[in-house]
């Protein structure tokens, strides 16, 4: 799939943009501070819902009450309509001109991987991060997952709201342990899945890229138990523990995600550099993953690789992302290569040429 055409209205420093875009590798360049980011920021909103570094009021231009991002996505011939309004009243999506519940319903139409330079020191901090990458890129993937993880929540925050309660609630909050272990147990289990097929592919990925010497490994630590009733009866186990700290302390929630390098962990052990390059082999994997096993491949978005990796590496890298994805954006400040691309924008504070 790929991003035919974006129109933004008072989006960052974007007044109105229509941009249409081609198929593979495309370059957007111009010097610091003009708005590539934000227009990557714009597409990749299409891909979860939200912007990737900032809250919805930040997104308004300036001056300006609302924001609005329109995409046409091309997908086998098929084109489809995405849109997302914003203003302080709400926002609301659209798909084909139709107001959507919510964006849940649309998530998947436009499948997308992105990479940025901030992003190594975010996944590498708190487990939430790790948490929340892995759970976008399974939500974009498999519909039962998004389900399971909206049920899962829905849940966790009724009894988090239970545990806080000074009147017994031990009854009712066995009825919610015993939801949180059925949706909870299910998402682990798909976390667990595709995280061993994302393993064999990181590794395939490496030896042929020569980002990390030996074996990575992504492994999944949970906060407890796996199954269903093992679950259950964790959360059983631990209830006065959660009532004293009044929250939900155990489940897929607070499981983690840590990658390794020769058995080392390399969120304690990790160079700067290997972690970045253990970010994006996850993340190439991802694509490979969309493309082979979901059959579609994704948008991947590259911000500032250019000031990240050497010639070679770079190169190699753009080789294998477009392998698996149908079209690859890439900021840059300087116009290099130019003749490698085949669509190269040029963009000065807030247009576009
Ligand atoms: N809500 C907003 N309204 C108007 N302008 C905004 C808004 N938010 C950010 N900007 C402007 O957007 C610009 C930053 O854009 P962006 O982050 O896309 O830069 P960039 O081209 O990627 O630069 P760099 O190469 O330095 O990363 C800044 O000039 C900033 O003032």
């Amino acid at each position: 799939m790929f991003v035919d055409r974006l129109q933004l209205l008072n989006f960052r420093n974007y007044e109105e943009l229509l941009i249409d875009f081609s198929p593979g590798k495309i370059l957007i360049y111009g010097a610091n501070g003009q708005g590539k980011t934000n227009l990557i920021e714009a597409i990749y909103y299409l891909v979860i819902g939200k912007s990737f570094r900032g809250k919805d009021n930040s997104l308004i231009r300036f001056g300006a009450e609302s924001f609005q991002i329109g995409a046409k996505i091309s997908k086998n011939d098929q084109k489809t309509t995405l849109g997302v309004e914003y203003s302080v009243k709400g926002k609301f999506f659209l798909k084909n001109g139709q107001k959507q519940k919510s964006f849940s319903s649309i998530l998947g139409n436009l499948k997308g991987v992105l990479f940025t330079p901030d992003e190594p020191v975010i996944f590498f901090g708190f487990p939430a991060n790790r948490r929340k990458a892995l759970d976008l890129f399974l939500a974009q993937t498999s519909k039962t997952y998004l389900l399971n993880l909206i049920y899962y929540q829905k849940v966790l925050t009724n009894k988090n709201a239970l545990l806080k309660q000074v009147w017994n609630v031990d009854n009712l909050i066995e009825a919610w342990n015993y939801k949180l272990a059925e949706f909870g147990a299910e998402i682990i289990k798909e976390r667990e899945k595709c995280l061993k097929i994302l393993n064999d592919i990181i590794n395939e990925l490496n030896a042929q890229l020569r980002f990390l010497p030996g074996k990575i490994e992504a492994s999944y630590k949970t906060s407890g138990a796996d199954d269903k009733e093992k679950i259950f009866e964790l959360l059983k186990q631990k209830y006065t523990e959660e009532k004293d700290k009044k929250q939900a302390l155990f489940g897929p929630h607070r499981d983690d995600l840590n990658f390794y390098v020769n058995g080392r962990d390399l969120k304690i052990f990790g160079s700067q550099g290997q972690k970045k390059g253990a970010l994006l082999l996850f993340k190439l994997s991802q694509a490979v993953y969309m493309a082979k096993v979901s059959g579609e491949k994704p948008v991947v978005l590259l911000d500032d690789l250019y000031s990240e990796f050497d010639k070679e590496k770079r190169e190699a890298l753009e080789g294998f992302f477009l392998k698996y994805s149908d079209q690859v954006f890439i900021t840059a400040t300087e116009p290099i290569d130019l003749k490698n691309y085949h669509q190269v924008v040029f963009i000065e504070n807030g247009k576009v040429s």
